[in-house]
């Protein structure tokens, strides 16, 4: 059983990630995650803070001389603008005056339009948006950014499995290369400044992302995540709650401002005749294999040893400079939104994101299937599973 949790606010002292259930064994430590770290902050129409704020990583239980222990992973990430915000976030009482003092604590009482303020006030019973805001901050992935980096180099020790992102669609503009990254393909595609594997499209996406930013407005887009080396038969069809793609859906909705999911071509599939919708079953030298891949790698919520196809849609980031109308609720008139600074568009980290999160959920499903305290016990046990899928001729070929 593999799970996992967060905590921290966006500008509290540091964020914190706890795991739970990953095997002894892993290679993984501070210049893995930082690179993903790094990854994370990249790309084109991040804002200011991403220049000046640097993730200070800790690892604090779970590892010793670079692998994991197989006991609890705890990882912290501090916030190196936390100096500025000691008073505003303090976790103890401040005295009334010093606050009033600081501008930087004024009442955000102009909730935005598509972020957490409203719906988080009327919730929790706060006056302003600050307390909410602090923990719907997209901050937050950073840590599930680090889980994912053990997740992903777990699954890649084990199983030969690799995980990747690109970004597929900009505003816009969609990116038309029809091929697959293959993991050899992520350092490209990260030196994109839109994560783009389609050199084409990315200008025309850079392009996009510019003309957003001089009009003052922000934009969403879509990622694709590829999981390369999948055994079949992760997840199940028994259970509604045991489905891969259930799983997957899950994961990727649970990132901020993630509202759409596709598993394959998804949506594209209820357009199409079944004969022109389903991978025919073929040989390929003697091994099962599929003549097309519609399904992203699931079917029956199992994996089917294909490549896994995912895509996960954002929306345009809520902090709108051109601010968005609302109501100010100090004093119940109509107003415009708060607004300080913020990405004008955060498409390429969310990708890196959603890597992460993929990570997660297929860690999760090796454990389930082949369990494991070990790298090599769950190397071991996925080994005899698939002798006995050989044994019985129904090797894929992927
Ligand atoms: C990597 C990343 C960066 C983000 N940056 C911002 C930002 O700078 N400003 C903003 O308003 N929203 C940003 N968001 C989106 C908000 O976090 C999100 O809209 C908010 O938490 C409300 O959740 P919802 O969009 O799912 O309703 C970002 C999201 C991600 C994944
Ligand atoms: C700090 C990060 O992203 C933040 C996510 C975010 C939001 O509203 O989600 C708003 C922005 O923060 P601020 O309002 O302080 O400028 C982003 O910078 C990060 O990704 O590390």
């Amino acid at each position: 059983m593999l799970r996992y949790l967060t905590a921290g606010e966006s500008h509290g002292q540091a964020l914190i990630a706890t795991m739970e259930g990953i095997p002894a064994h892993v290679r993984v430590g501070v210049p893995e995650i930082a690179a993903n770290l790094a990854r994370r902050k990249l790309g084109v129409g991040r804002g200011a803070r991403m220049k000046f704020e640097a993730d200070e990583l800790a690892l604090l239980g779970g590892f010793r001389h670079g692998e994991t222990l197989g006991s609890p992973i705890a990882i912290m990430i501090g916030n190196t603008e936390w100096p500025k915000w000691e008073e505003v976030m303090a976790p103890g009482e401040v005295d009334e005056d010093v606050l009033a003092a600081l501008a930087r604590n004024a009442k955000l009482t102009r909730p935005r339009p598509g972020h957490a303020d409203l719906a988080g006030m009327q919730k929790y019973d706060f006056d302003e948006a600050r307390p909410i805001l602090e923990r719907a901050s997209a901050r937050e992935t950073a840590a599930r950014v680090a889980l994912g980096t053990i997740a992903s180099a777990f699954l890649e020790q084990a199983l030969g499995v690799r995980v990747l992102s690109h970004v597929v669609e900009m505003g816009p503009v969609a990116a038309t290369r029809v091929d697959l990254p293959r993991p050899d393909d992520l350092d490209a595609i990260d030196a994109s400044p839109v994560r783009c594997f389609d050199e084409r499209a990315a200008e025309a996406m850079l392009a996009e992302v510019e003309a957003c930013k001089k009009e003052g407005d922000t934009m969403g887009g879509v990622v694709e995540v590829l999981a390369w080396g999948l055994p079949p038969g992760l997840g199940s069809h028994s259970q509604g709650d045991r489905r891969l793609d259930a799983k997957l859906a899950g994961a990727l909705m649970g990132i901020q401002a993630i509202k759409g999911v596709e598993v394959g071509d998804g949506f594209g599939l209820a357009r199409r005749r079944g004969s022109d919708a389903h991978d025919e079953i073929v040989l390929d030298g003697g091994r099962i294999a599929r003549a097309t891949g519609h399904s992203g790698g699931t079917e029956g919520g199992m994996s089917t040893g294909e490549v896994l196809r995912v895509r996960a849609a954002m929306k345009p980031i809520a902090t709108v400079p051109r601010a968005l109308r609302t109501i100010d609720t100090a004093t119940g008139q109509e107003a415009s939104a708060h607004h300080q600074r913020s990405d004008v568009c955060a498409v390429p980290a969310a990708g890196v994101v959603a890597e992460a999160m993929v990570a997660l959920v297929l860690a999760e499903a090796v454990l389930d299937k082949f369990g494991g305290d070990s790298v090599a016990e769950t190397r071991r046990n996925a080994e005899s599973y698939l002798a006995r899928i050989r044994e019985r001729g129904l090797q894929v070929s992927a």
